[in-house]
């Protein structure tokens, strides 16, 4: 098994979606039968709840036993509970409601209206982590990674030219400035996202070709910070046609 990043392109959204909701149905039912329990990191954003509305649309969803499996989110926005804003809200409206999932298997970000600050939450989405930390990492070794990719190359809340994509002695940081609103947000740290034994970048449209381009053409993680992402395992892009009009032809697989 190679652990090269791979671009697999789709000819649009909606089919992109509904593959990589397949590969994610199967991938789940692989490790369910090798493992006792999967830790998933889901993220907002475009593609991200259009991944999760087509597993929810997929008959086949109902042979995973999602009773064991654990959700965690990439970044999340510092606004109150249930607002359309927020990363959890968007997964949980496009599947996660249906799948009558045990609380303690929701790991979602504080919200603004916990009665915590900012940095108290960051704290405490650290200890969520350590509280299921394995091989003594502060954090569990999510099995599958989604990340959605930004037209600047963010991922989660790490934005080009600020010091969340460089911090490593932590597991989750504060955000205060965001470029994209909301401003005040948190996020995983680039450390956490890479012990992950699978990332899949899931983007779509000709916004986001530049950043892709960059990234797979040796950019900095600093200028583009998806650059800096790689996985354990498997590093796979799932793009569309026009995000993947920067990409070198070498690297494309097309999944049609
Ligand atoms: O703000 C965010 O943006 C990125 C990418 O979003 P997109 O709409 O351009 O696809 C997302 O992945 C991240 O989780 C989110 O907080």
């Amino acid at each position: 098994m190679t652990n090269e990043r791979r671009v697999l392109v789709h000819p649009d959204k909606v089919s992109l979606a509904g593959s990589v909701a397949a590969r994610f149905i199967t991938k789940m039912l692989d490790l369910l039968d090798a493992q006792p329990v999967v830790h998933v990191v889901l993220t907002g954003g475009s593609m991200g709840a259009a991944v999760l509305e087509a597993v929810a649309a997929s008959p086949a969803r109902m042979s995973i036993d999602w009773t064991r499996v654990h959700f965690w989110w990439g970044d999340e926005r510092w606004v109150p509970a249930r607002d359309t804003e927020r990363n959890d809200e968007q997964s949980r409206v496009a599947l996660l409601d249906d799948l009558d999932l045990p609380e303690g298997n929701l790991h979602p970000f504080p919200t603004s209206d916990s009665g915590l600050t900012l940095d108290e939450a960051a704290v405490d989405y650290a200890a969520e982590l350590a509280d299921h930390g394995v091989d003594g990492m502060p954090h569990p070794i999510f099995d599958i990674t989604f990340l959605g990719v930004g037209p600047d190359g963010h991922i989660a809340s790490l934005f080009p030219h600020r010091s969340g994509i460089q911090v490593t002695d932590r597991t989750v940081i504060v955000v205060r400035d965001s470029p994209k609103p909301p401003p005040e947000r948190l996020s995983l740290t680039r450390p956490v996202i890479n012990a992950s034994q699978r990332v899949w970048l899931v983007l779509a449209g000709a916004d986001k070709a530049s950043a892709l381009g960059l990234a797979l053409a040796g950019a900095s993680r600093d200028e583009v910070p998806v650059a800096g992402i790689k996985g354990r395992r498997r590093t796979v892009f799932f793009v569309d046609q026009d995000a993947a009009a920067e990409v070198p032809e070498s690297l494309i697989a097309r999944d049609y």
